[in-house]
């Protein structure tokens, strides 16, 4: 039995929530960033805004207050979008205890800093073990016990055994592994790519497109994530090639879906507002996965490519000839 916490009570959080409580055994709170929605989740026992459809169990407990959700949990699992994780953990920081495991399930990268999410809960609680969850993992099958395969990644045999046992289920299935800046910037990239293969889509280009759009992106992934001290396997498990590939050619991405609608030749703004507050990591990862390639003199051609789409920079056309027209090179 484990108290974990989960903060963040969208799709994702959600889902390992209802997920999570299948393991009857567990005590279970989640954070909803409003008051309004904690109500709404504990009046309604669904998460209509998010993740519509699935019962959120009685047994567990949702709250607004933050400091009260992390009293007491021996994990907290962190599901809020990458860009929100900075102020949580700075609000939450003051009351933790040393031996509370912070576990990151968001898939970005900080703008400005650049930094991994791991690397934003380690400013705050450096004296913390601190875990990553990655694979290819749509909120709703998770929730609806369709089987999946996750990875956690830490640096700690003993505590990576015990979040592979707290977390798995029947239908879930987890993975451990030590790489964490590896499975962080597989599942952090994966994002801009995704964008990229739903502009291609969009543009009604073809599979061969596709193909190759999602062949040379992983690539340049794992280039960035060696440069990172990621390791070359990692990218083509679960929570590189495995996420990568999901979310590129499934309809439930909301990354390749943005890309679909820039493809199609509607702008950013509008694709953005009718997302109704649900996130695309991706499109604030794009410039952030930008920077850190050029602090480490990676190339990333689709990356660069999508950064100018999202930017209104060129034509998402035009970037695709650009990528078209590359000087010739080795695989
Ligand atoms: N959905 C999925 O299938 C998967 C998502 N992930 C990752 O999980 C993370 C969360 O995504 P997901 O659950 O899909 O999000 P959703 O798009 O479902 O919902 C967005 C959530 O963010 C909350 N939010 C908005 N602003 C803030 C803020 N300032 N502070 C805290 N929370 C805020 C919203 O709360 P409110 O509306 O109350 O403001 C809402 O709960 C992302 O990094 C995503 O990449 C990973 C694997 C699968
Ligand atoms: O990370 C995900 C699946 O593993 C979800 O992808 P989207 O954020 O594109 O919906």
């Amino acid at each position: 039995m484990s108290r974990i916490s989960v903060i963040g009570a969208g799709a994702w959080g959600t889902a390992l929530t209802v997920s999570l409580a299948r393991r009857t055994e567990h005590q279970l709170t989640l954070w909803a960033h409003t008051a309004d929605h904690a109500k709404e989740l504990f009046v309604s026992g669904e998460n209509k805004r998010y993740l519509p459809g699935f019962v959120l169990p009685a047994t567990v407990n949702v709250t607004a207050d933050l400091a009260a959700a992390v009293e007491g949990a021996e994990i907290i699992l962190f599901a809020t979008p990458s860009q929100s994780l900075r102020p949580v953990i700075q609000q939450i920081a003051p009351s933790l205890k040393k031996a509370q495991v912070l576990l990151s399930a968001a898939k970005g990268i900080e703008e400005k800093t650049f930094l991994r999410m791991s690397q934003v809960l380690c400013e705050f609680a450096p004296e913390n073990p601190i875990a990553v969850l990655g694979g290819p993992s749509f909120a709703q099958e998770v929730a609806a016990a369709m089987p999946t395969a996750l990875t956690v990644a830490i640096d700690n045999e003993p505590l990576s055994k015990r979040l592979q046992d707290d977390l798995g289920s029947a239908s879930l299935r987890v993975y451990r592994n030590d790489d964490v800046p590896g499975v962080e910037l597989g599942g952090a990239l994966k994002n801009v790519i995704a964008l990229a293969a739903g502009v291609v889509t969009g543009l009604e280009l073809g599979h061969n497109a596709a193909a190759a759009l999602i062949t040379r992106g992983i690539a340049e992934i794992t280039r960035l994530a060696v440069a990172c001290g990621g390791r070359r396997d990692t990218m083509s498990g679960l929570s590189g090639v495995g996420d990568l590939v999901l979310t590129c050619t499934g309809n439930l991405s909301r990354n390749r879906t943005v890309g679909i609608e820039l493809g199609r030749g509607r702008k950013l703004e509008a694709i953005l507002a009718s997302l109704n507050g649900k996130v695309a990591e991706g499109v604030r990862s794009t410039t952030a996965a930008l920077g850190l390639a050029a602090r480490y003199g990676v190339e990333m051609p689709i990356t660069e490519q999508m950064n100018a789409i999202l930017l209104d920079h060129t034509s998402p056309q035009e970037a695709i000839r650009e990528l078209m027209s590359r000087p010739g090179r080795t695989e």
